[in-house]
């Protein structure tokens, strides 16, 4: 088994439609993944399973040497980093930023009369002081622009230290500025030797931070293609995947695509 993750031939079926196709992945230490892939084709199903939150109809997925259906998920679980739009609507309005980060050491949102321990608060307030959100650890999660939102969240994820960080569409939401700055960090994190396994899910290649290492493409449930990233973001796979005839272009890491006329 992989170290990190192992999936094989999953599928994820509901009613007659099957969200995931016999899917095979796998995942080393030391990877950085993006997955990409047009609306509905799967990807936030993938990252659910990865994350411990839902089962495969078929097929096995290896988790952090642990395998669904075989392994107590609430030991599982704080071992995982995740970042999603989903997680998010259940931070309650007037939690404010220090709490939404140090409320990830219970695996809950809402502090209420959890014991925190000194410590846990330091951690909370370095790792929102590395995404440059110190200034704001008492404002409310509500009164936070997009931009700032999305790093909070990235700080939770890492408050237990996780072995595997799962990102949902980080950059969902956000204007250019915001975008250009949440790339640059992440590109910093993927640089960190002791940073955990990554995998960020995007619908955009402008949002592909530059030192990112591999990448999976998904359409329609099934994986269109997925290995090292130079191999896997091509402008024929890119096109197959999107449906959509598309020149792509690399410069320094970054990628962009636009569509052939
Ligand atoms: N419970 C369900 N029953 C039937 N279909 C479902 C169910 N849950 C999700 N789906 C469908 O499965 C498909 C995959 O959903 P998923 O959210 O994984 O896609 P996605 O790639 O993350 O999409 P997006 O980019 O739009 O967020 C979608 O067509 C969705 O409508």
């Amino acid at each position: 088994m992989s170290d990190v993750l192992e999936l094989t031939s999953v599928s994820v079926v509901r009613g007659s439609k099957t969200l995931l196709d016999k899917v095979d992945w796998q995942v080393n230490d030391g990877e950085r993944w993006v997955v990409l892939g047009p609306n509905g084709a799967g990807k936030t199903t993938l990252l659910q399973i990865a994350a411990a939150r839902l089962h495969p109809s078929s097929g096995t997925a290896g988790i952090l040497d642990e395998t669904l259906g075989r392994v107590d998920v609430f030991e599982l679980r704080p071992r995982i980093g995740f970042s999603s739009a989903a997680l998010a609507s259940h931070i309650p309005e007037h939690e404010n930023v220090l709490n939404v980060v140090v409320t990830a050491a219970y695996g809950v949102t809402g502090r209420w009369q959890e014991g925190y321990e000194r410590d846990d608060e330091r951690r909370a307030f370095a790792l929102l002081n590395d995404w440059g959100m110190g200034p704001l650890l008492n404002r409310t999660f509500a009164s936070l622009s997009e931009g700032e939102r999305k790093r909070v969240q990235i700080a939770r994820a890492l408050m237990t230290d996780p072995e595997l960080l799962l990102l949902d569409e980080p950059g969902a939401g956000l204007d250019l500025g915001g975008r250009e700055e949440l790339v640059h960090r992440l590109a910093e994190l993927a640089g960190d030797e002791d940073a955990p396994v990554m995998v960020l899910v995007t619908h955009h290649l402008e949002e592909v931070p530059p030192g990112f290492t591999h990448a999976m493409l998904l359409r329609d449930g099934g994986v269109v293609a997925a290995g090292p990233i130079e191999e896997v973001l091509t402008a024929e796979h890119l096109s197959t995947t999107f449906g959509v005839d598309l020149d792509v272009t690399e410069n320094a890491g970054r990628y962009t695509a636009t569509a052939r006329r």
